[in-house]
């Protein structure tokens, strides 16, 4: 977008995508270490009931991740999209998982035990190496990775904020935006999608095409997620926000 172009208006016939780290969450040392601003739960709620459920959350966290943060209540796109669940609960979609991520685990293991201050975080659908803790670890650890995954044509590498992503080939955020905007109460809406990485590409561009508008927080938001939160408060604007402030 433009920088000196206004963001759009959140209206109530939107339908609402959001990535998590980076967007609605500042980064934290690691990925347990995250904090939820007090009132984006109660923020979040409040919008997917002002635009009557349309609003779905789509990260590269566990299902079990995103439930810990925000509750069971939002429509999900876990995984990068490996696993779609309804806001009711009710599974969309889910991929099985490529048997060749387990083989990797231990070398990984091994290879961020011995570096310290990196990490291995095992997912259902992926691994990601973390290395915010040691900037200069990261190309060693990418190197290993890329030798590791050579193997294996079902998986792919993605960069990501201080790591590295392993994943398998099939399923991005730009998919997964289109599989919730198929379903009610996202079908006939305007997405909006706000990402701040390079695996939040699809969906912004996604979202472009559908007639919709795709956000980038260092783009678009100053790279503030704060600046994401107060946008989003716009939406509610002529409710009673004084109690979810985020
Ligand atoms: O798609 P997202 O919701 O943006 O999730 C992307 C990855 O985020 C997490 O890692 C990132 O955030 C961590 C916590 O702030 C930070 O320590 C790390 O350096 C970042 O890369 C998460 O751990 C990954 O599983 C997500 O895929």
């Amino acid at each position: 977008m433009d920088p000196h172009k206004p963001l759009p208006a959140l209206t109530r016939d939107c339908a609402l995508f959001l990535d998590i780290d980076g967007t609605l969450l500042d980064f934290s040392l690691s990925p347990d270490r995250v904090r939820i601003p007090e009132g984006l739960p109660a923020l979040l709620a409040a919008l997917k009931s002002r635009l009557n459920g349309a609003l779905a959350l789509l990260s590269g966290r566990t299902l079990p991740d995103i439930e810990r943060f925000f509750g069971c209540g939002l429509a999900t796109g876990a995984e990068h999209g490996a696993l779609l669940r309804a806001a009711d609960g009710r599974l969309i979609s889910v991929i099985t998982p490529d048997p060749a991520l387990k083989t990797l685990i231990p070398l990984l293991r091994a290879a961020t035990e011995a570096r310290p201050g990196t990490l291995l975080e095992t997912k259902s659908f992926g691994l990601a190496l973390h290395w915010r803790m040691v900037p200069q670890m990261g190309a060693e650890l990418t190197a290993l990775a890329e030798k590791l995954a050579a193997s294996h044509s079902g998986l792919m590498l993605m960069p990501a904020h201080e790591a590295l992503e392993i994943r398998q080939r099939g399923t991005d955020k730009g998919a997964a935006l289109s599989q919730f905007m198929a379903l009610p109460p996202f079908a006939g809406r305007r997405p909006i999608f706000i990402g701040d990485d390079v695996t939040d590409e699809p969906a912004i561009a996604r979202a472009r095409e559908m007639g919709g508008v795709g956000l980038h927080v260092g783009r678009d938001f100053g790279g503030r997620t704060q600046a994401v939160r107060t946008w989003l408060a716009t939406g509610l604007e002529g409710d009673d926000v004084n109690a979810i402030k985020a």
